[in-house]
């Protein structure tokens, strides 16, 4: 492993925790029969995420998953409650976290070539020009992109641009990682790829990864926790399971299954 690579694994700690108490997100007051009520997304959502666990938020479409991602990455701003990083209230993005989404395409620049893409931050904090590129190749090595450098995104599979998207961030260096369905547009076999790479990327690195999905064998794939969204209005965080298999995972050994079925049981109920 490398240096930089090694430094990041030992500065994980309580600073990056994220807590979240009582929090609520509402869009609104409509008035109603009985004088006017609030119209929650989320309510009292309560949950610790500790540094360097590999979290899955799992819920059915349109339940808050990615209303309350945003929240941590300050880019929706809550109701009430609260919601800290280690000591720090969030209220505003930072770049103690960065969000993969789920359409590479929208966040790389068409016109800019691979390391380009990934150097971007490096070079907006006014990183000099041999240290910029020393670490997107470390990254662009990292996400398996080594000799891709030079081409521009669109002569890329949709699996090399989350790749590119994947680097651009970590290149970054962001305590957290939020994924809001980052592999939902790729085939059946890139994204199990993808959900590979990502384990092995998140063992050497060992950031905070926050990931979104409505897939429950997607979730047991990757998380070691898994909390499971109630349908909303109004959702919360209404379960956490432990998922202590070891990576990498596989889908048809019996633990896997006995994990899928109390979840698809939770769904059912
Ligand atoms: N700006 C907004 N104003 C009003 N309602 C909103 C706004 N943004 C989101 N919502 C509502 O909040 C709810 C949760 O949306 P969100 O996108 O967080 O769900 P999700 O679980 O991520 O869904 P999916 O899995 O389909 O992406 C939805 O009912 C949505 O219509």
């Amino acid at each position: 492993m490398s240096l930089a690579l090694q430094n990041q694994k030992d500065s994980f700690g309580a600073n990056r925790t994220i807590t979240i108490q009582g929090l609520n997100k509402s869009y609104g007051e409509h008035s109603g029969a009985a004088g006017g009520h609030i119209h929650y997304i989320i309510k009292n959502v309560d949950l610790v995420i500790h540094g360097g666990e590999f979290f899955v938020l799992l819920g059915p479409s349109g339940c808050g998953k990615s209303t309350l991602l945003n929240m941590i990455a300050g880019f929706i701003s809550k109701t009430d409650g609260r919601l800290r990083i280690g000591d720090a209230e969030i209220d505003k993005p930072g770049r103690d976290r960065a969000v993969v989404f789920q359409q590479a395409d929208s966040s790389l620049f068409p016109w800019l070539t691979v390391w380009q893409n990934v150097e971007f931050g490096l070079k907006m904090k006014k990183v000099p020009k041999r240290e910029r590129r020393a670490i997107s190749d470390q990254y662009i090595d990292l996400v398996g992109l080594t000799g891709h450098d030079d081409k521009l995104p669109r002569a890329l599979s949709g699996g090399m641009k989350q790749r590119v998207q994947l680097a651009r961030v970590l290149a970054n260096d962001p305590e957290i990682l939020l994924m809001d369905e980052p592999f939902g547009a790729l085939d059946a076999m890139t994204r199990r790829t993808m959900q590979k790479e990502l384990v092995r990327i998140w063992s050497q690195t060992k950031k905070t990864v926050v990931f979104v999905t409505h897939d429950i064998q997607e979730a047991i794939l990757l998380g070691g926790r898994i909390g499971i969204m109630s349908q909303g209005p109004s959702s919360k965080i209404s379960h956490i399971y432990e998922i202590p298999l070891d990576y990498p995972r596989d889908v048809s050994a019996a633990e896997f299954y006995e994990y899928y079925k109390q979840i698809q049981a939770h769904f059912d109920e």
